[in-house]
């Protein structure tokens, strides 16, 4: 780790006006990783990934690739390859022409050529289909076309925007796993951007969650699920119950809240405390919490509810409930132990303090 890494940057602003996209961020990626760069629309990816691949230039910092400043090496000289989300293959040229496209332009003999792109379909699991043209292949066979094209070049890095953001649900699901391994096999360091955090997490060794053109936090997937360093990563993460109220005490690191209705909970208190007499939210994941009965355990936090409805998804069903006005989510197992709620009902919601974390408001 450390400025000899694939790639380093250093405290990199680029500016619209008076706007930062891209504001202060400092990243660290080293060979042979997936890094993810995870946020919501106009956080600043597409603009951090420009500079990176060297499409425009950093206000601040500065960018290294191996060791090398790249600040200003331009984009053609950067040993860096991008992958967009509408892929551009020459809709003329057969596959194995689309791949050699780079080979041929750096002067590598037909031989090899040809050789290297047999080589590499076969890696990307489509071996003899050099003849066939972009238009007789499947929307996931062209992106692996896409991605073979680039891999080819054997890059340092690869830099991929939004890849599978025009395939099918079901095909995104299942080129998400492919990406990973692909990435596993030719080793090549992949710096990733989506808005969609289960494609980040699914794939990554390492992932940023950005907001605002900043770094919330950058960590492996579970870290990031099991303990978000901020609400804007609690909330954004995977599916997240919130819960508002006023801190009242903080005992070992537990934060007891009052809610608007009277209601005491807890939960873990996170990096950011509000003061005692401040308002706070609590976030508790829908599989965290236990629909209460007699065993309920006597250190656990419990609200009633009452059902709103329960919306059946295979392993992902869910029980909707309303707790004093706020909205709750639980899961509901499907190997027959969840209870038959009926809309109405009234139910106990519980879950072990130390799976929720408190923090003080933020934008979520
Ligand atoms: N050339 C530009 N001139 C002025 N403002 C820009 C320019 N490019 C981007 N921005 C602004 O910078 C911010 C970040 O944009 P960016 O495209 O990097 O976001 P993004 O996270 O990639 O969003 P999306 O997921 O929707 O593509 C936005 O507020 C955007 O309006």
């Amino acid at each position: 780790m450390g400025i000899e890494s694939d790639l380093f940057c250093s405290n990199l602003v680029r500016r619209f006006g008076s706007n930062a996209a891209v504001d202060h961020v400092s990243l660290d990626v080293p060979a042979g990783t997936f890094f993810s760069i995870l946020g919501p629309s106009g956080c600043g990816k597409t603009t951090l990934l420009r500079l990176l691949a060297g499409f425009d230039r950093p206000d601040e910092g500065d960018i290294h690739i191996r060791g090398a400043r790249m600040n200003d090496v331009p984009p053609n000289r950067r040993p860096v390859n991008m992958v967009f989300q509408h892929l551009a293959l020459f809709p003329t040229m057969s596959v194995g022409d689309n791949i050699g496209y780079g080979l041929k332009r750096q002067k590598v003999p037909a031989a090899e050529r040809r050789t290297r792109i047999a080589r590499v379909l076969e890696q990307v699991g489509l071996p003899g289909m050099e003849n066939r043209n972009p238009g007789e292949l499947s929307g996931g066979q062209r992106q692996r076309v896409a991605l073979a094209r680039c891999l080819v070049l054997e890059p340092t890095l690869l830099l991929l925007d939004e890849p599978l953001g025009a395939l099918d649900l079901k095909l995104r699901e299942q080129m998400k796993i492919e990406l990973k391994h692909l990435q596993k096999a030719f080793g090549t360091t992949f710096v990733y951007i989506t808005h969609d955090q289960s494609e980040a997490m699914v794939m990554s060794d390492q992932v940023a969650v950005m907001k605002d053109g900043r770094f919330d936090q950058v960590a492996p997937p579970e870290e990031l699920y099991r303990e978000p360093a901020t609400p804007f990563v609690a909330g954004f993460v995977g599916d997240n119950n919130r819960l508002t109220g006023e801190l009242v005490a903080v005992q070992d690191g537990l934060a007891e809240l009052r809610l608007d209705d009277g209601s005491m909970v807890r939960g873990r208190l996170g990096q950011s405390s509000p003061p005692i007499g401040e308002r706070a939210d609590l976030f508790i994941r829908p599989e965290s919490l236990v629909l209460g009965g007699d065993a309920l355990r006597p250190d656990y936090s419990a609200l009633r509810a009452s059902v709103t409805a329960t919306l059946f998804d295979g392993a992902n069903s869910r029980l909707e409930a309303d707790s004093a006005g706020q909205t709750l989510y639980a899961r509901l197992p499907q190997d027959g132990s969840a209870p038959r709620l009926r809309e109405g009902a009234g139910v106990q919601l519980a879950w072990d303090p130390m799976l929720a974390r408190v923090f003080a408001p933020g934008a979520v």
